[in-house]
């Protein structure tokens, strides 16, 4: 039986210290972080994580704006409201949820955010920092992902750490993370051949396919450590249902440690962001970032 990683736990502290640090900031440099989301549509899972992002950046005394545009916004108005909250002092940090509509360039739309703004390390000047080991914005999933890992395993120095899936938004960043840790690094995707073999070789596995329990059990190598990434809406039993991209009810019996979903990197995930918005907030004032 796996230890489960209690994300949602280490979130809430994680957020606790991030409130103390927002205290701080306001009391000894008397201004309050904050952050700027836009949604545009009305996909209503993206609507639940607007709206939570929401909630706990005022829960840890920052501003929030949630900017809601309908569906069929061209993609000039969404650029003209990026370019207003780049040049907007009071906000931070910017966030466009993905996925946009059809009709808008979602790269486009991401370039075109500051990158001294980029609080999902999205634009190609933070990917590029973060590829050639300088500070910057880091993506929320893949920095919650690794500080899950780091939690169970303390250091992650010489581990075989098998990432499955290439996204832009965690496999390829995570992939970079992991390897800053000292970690052997491979990324598995739809082409490789063999998965199972590939993934029994893992120490750590990241799953972040966005397949409902694709990775069973006897994929793992036993007591290997698993971040499950994926967050799939199901229907089971007739009842919609959260599951991952591993298939708990197998991984746990193998696995040494495994993150539920929910109530494991997805919590990370705002956490992150709230993290990189105090961030963020602290370069632009040009003062030091306090512990969190
Ligand atoms: N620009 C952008 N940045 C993002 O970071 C981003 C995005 N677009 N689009 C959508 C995905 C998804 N995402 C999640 C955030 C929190 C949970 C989360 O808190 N999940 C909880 C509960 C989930 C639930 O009950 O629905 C859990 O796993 O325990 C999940 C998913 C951020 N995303
Ligand atoms: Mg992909």
């Amino acid at each position: 039986m796996a230890k489960v990683i209690d994300g949602k736990a280490f979130a809430e502290g994680l957020r606790g210290r991030i409130a103390k640090a927002v205290d701080s900031l306001k009391s000894q440099h008397g201004f309050t972080p904050g952050l700027a989301v836009v949604l545009v549509g009305e996909d209503p899972a993206s609507k639940v994580y607007v709206a939570n992002k929401a909630k706990q950046t005022v829960e840890v005394g920052m501003n929030s704006w949630e900017h809601k545009l309908p569906a069929e916004t061209s993609e000039k108005d969404v650029l003209a409201l990026v370019e207003k909250l780049n040049n907007d002092p009071a906000v931070h940090g910017i966030l466009v949820q993905l996925p946009l509509p059809k009709h808008i360039d979602s790269m486009k739309v991401l370039t075109a955010i500051s990158p001294a703004k980029d609080v999902d390390g999205f634009h190609v000047v933070n990917v590029g920092k973060l590829s050639t080991g300088q500070d910057s914005l880091v993506p929320c999933t893949p920095v919650g992902s690794v500080m899950l890992a780091k939690d169970v395993l303390g250091s992650l120095d010489g581990l075989e750490a098998v990432v499955i899936g290439r996204s832009n938004i965690v496999g390829k960043p995570v992939a970079q993370l992991l390897l800053a840790e000292n970690c052997t690094v491979t990324i598995a995707h739809s082409k490789t051949k063999d998965l199972p073999g590939v993934v029994r070789r893992a120490d750590l596995v990241i799953a972040a396919v966005g397949r409902p329990e694709m990775v069973k059990g006897d994929w793992l190598k036993p007591g290997a450590t698993v971040i499950d990434v994926g967050i799939n809406r199901i229907e089971r039993d007739g009842k919609g249902k959260l599951v991952g991209d591993c298939d708990y009810a197998s991984c746990e019996k193998v696995a040494g440690a495994i993150t539920p979903v929910p109530g494991g990197v997805g919590p990370m995930t705002i956490a992150c962001l709230l993290y990189n918005t105090v961030k963020a907030a602290c370069a632009a004032r040009g003062i030091e970032q306090p512990a969190m």
